[in-house]
């Protein structure tokens, strides 16, 4: 067992993958290339270094993982807060190494308690001797020289495959949190061990001896003079570069020059950019990416966490923190599945649009101008990338006026939509695949024509019913009519709300809300909207019969 354990544990390293990327530290001065790491490490596992793993299996899988040294940011927007955070968005176990406690937030730095060097040691030997990281990162302050120097000391006991150095030394708000005092062991002992630094522009001219930088020029030549004190990449980062329209960041492998631009977002929230970029491209190389790669996809995941973040309100001070977990946070954000959202269900058709002349995003704005509670995008015949416009375009407008927004039938364009779910039919994917596809907080509706459908989607996870036809429609070919009994069934044999369709307009919509049963909710609506001339007219008169026969119900 033992013997399949060290099989197990040694493969990300002997595997010849692309480099790893560590955060470096200090001990491994002489060190540099990925294969004096892979050797080192061999040999450290050779020496006894790593802890015996008690118990393991073949059946165990191999997570990438990232070790961070940071400091920790007590406001959480930077430091190992914003490391663990970054880690986690890009899918990959982040350990830690605290070498100081921060009390911070967004106004600044109120105070600094660096950890005991010692303990530092034995945090990082912990770590290293036990779930050897695939890249460390150095992502943050290092108070001390001892600091750099017991960091040097332990990669060098126990090497990893690469090693990512962000030389923080002044916070965003201006706070010094490295004096110039460790600027030599930087410069001497980590940088020549780093597979890449990141400096901003204060750093890369601290670590220059105070030359200015102001533009681009100045950045590519900072970049190689850094390059020239050891490490193997260089990333001068521009997010600082004044009167620049985009944020710029300057790449140097020591043969060639590569600008990374994304737009600049204007927003205070830009506290913890530079560890947040640091991690991900530790995650990224921790992953297998080529450096070049993992820059790339870490500055744009900066970029997108940054626009997405913009408007959030954390915190008095003028330097707010990032949400690096966007994806969760959209999905808390949105709104629950009301079933009084079907009450006036809007069904766009590409057909009556093109004969009347308006395109999807119109339709949809007259239908919610007019009082639709829901829409749906029913688009047979528009082309996939012209769809997705569409309904990027429409949930625009919906998210405004919290209307829900879903897809006909495809689930790939909800998804890339963001939509906030999809109906589907009989013929299409089976709903429980749908979910499985659309996470819990999606909304599916299902159109079923019998207690049995019914059932199904109620097992499948859908969160209401379309039943109809219930009057004959030329929406739809070959539909079977089921009428006001059919649907009647239908609604009693189902716990789910449901939505009546087919053929119903303002000449029967009272009919078929006058029914009589609970889980009855509304009706969706094609011709009777959008095969007219006026779409916002006609949806506030069928709204008003909608209401009135809800009264009368009652
Ligand atoms: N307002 C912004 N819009 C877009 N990208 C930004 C913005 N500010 C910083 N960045 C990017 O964030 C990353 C970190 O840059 P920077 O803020 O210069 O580093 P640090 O946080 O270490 O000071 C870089 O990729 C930079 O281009
Ligand atoms: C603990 C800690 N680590 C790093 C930073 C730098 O982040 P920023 O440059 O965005 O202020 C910080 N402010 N605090
Ligand atoms: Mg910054």
């Amino acid at each position: 067992m033992a013997h399949l354990c060290s099989q197990v544990l040694s493969t990300s390293f002997f595997t010849p993958k692309p480099q790893i990327p560590v955060l470096l530290s200090p001990g491994v001065a002489c060190v540099k290339s990925f294969h004096q790491y892979r050797f080192l490490h061999i040999k450290a596992m050779q020496d006894g270094k790593f802890a015996t793993p008690t118990s393991c299996d073949e059946s165990k899988v191999r997570v990438p993982h990232v070790l961070t040294v940071a400091g920790s940011d007590s406001g959480a927007g930077a430091g190992i807060q914003a490391d663990i955070k970054a880690c986690a968005a890009r899918g990959v176990y982040c350990s830690t190494v605290i070498t100081a406690v921060t009390a911070q937030n967004t106004v600044g730095v109120q105070g600094v308690n660096i950890v005991p060097e010692d303990f530092v040691a034995e945090q990082l030997r912990s770590v290293l001797s036990d779930m050897p990281p695939n890249v460390v990162s150095i992502s943050c302050m290092l108070p001390s020289t001892g600091i750099v120097k017991t960091l040097c000391q332990s990669l060098k006991e126990f090497p990893v495959q690469a090693l990512v150095v962000d030389p923080v030394m002044v916070s965003t708000s201006g706070h010094t949190l490295a004096g110039p005092s460790i600027l030599d062991s930087f410069r001497e002992e980590l940088l020549p061990m780093a597979d890449i630094v990141t400096p901003n522009l204060k750093e890369a001219s601290a670590l220059l001896g105070g030359v200015p930088l102001e533009t681009i020029a100045d950045m590519r030549s900072a970049a190689k003079a850094i390059h020239d004190i050891g490490p193997r990449n260089v990333l001068v980062k521009g997010g600082d570069l004044p009167a620049s329209l985009d944020a710029v960041d300057v790449f140097y492998d020591g043969n060639d020059f590569y600008e990374f631009r994304s737009s600049r977002i204007m927003t205070p929230n830009t506290h913890g950019t530079g560890c947040t970029l640091a991690s991900s491209v530790a995650a990224e190389l921790a992953k297998g990416s080529q450096m070049l790669s993992a820059v790339k996809v870490a500055k744009r995941y900066v970029e997108a966490v940054l626009s997405y973040s913009k408007n959030i309100a954390i915190g008095g001070g003028c330097q707010g923190p990032m949400d690096h977990l966007l994806k969760l946070k959209s999905n808390v954000q949105r709104r629950r599945f009301d079933p009084c959202d079907l009450f006036l269900y809007a069904v766009t058709d590409s057909r009556m649009n093109k004969k009347w002349g308006r395109s999807i995003v119109d339709a949809v704005k007259a239908a919610i101008e007019g009082g639709a509670s829901i829409i749906q995008l029913r688009e047979k015949e528009v082309e996939t990338g012209d769809f997705l416009e569409a309904a990027k375009a429409c949930l625009k407008i919906c998210r405004v006026h919290g209307v829900p927004l879903l897809i006909n039938d495809r689930i790939d364009v909800a998804l890339a939509s963001d939509a906030d779910g999809v109906h589907i039919g009989q013929s299409d994917m089976p709903a429980h695949v749908a979910r499985a596809l659309l996470g819990s907080d999606k909304i599916i509706g299902v159109s079923c024509k019998t207690p049995e459908h019914a059932q199904q989607a109620w097992i499948d996870g859908a969160d209401y019913i379309g039943s109809g036809g219930v009057y004959p429609t030329n929406t739809k070919e070959n539909n079977k009519t089921i009428g006001l009994d059919g649907l009647k069934t239908v609604c009693v044999s189902s716990k789910l709300p449901v939505v009546a369709i087919g053929g119903i307009g303002m000449s029967n919509a009272q009919a078929v809300m006058q029914l009589g049963v609970p889980n009855l909710k509304g009706v969706a609506v094609v011709s009777a909207l959008f095969d007219r001339e006026c779409v916002m007219t006609e949806t506030r008169k069928l709204l008003e019969v909608l209401k009135e026969s809800t009264k009368i119900a009652k």
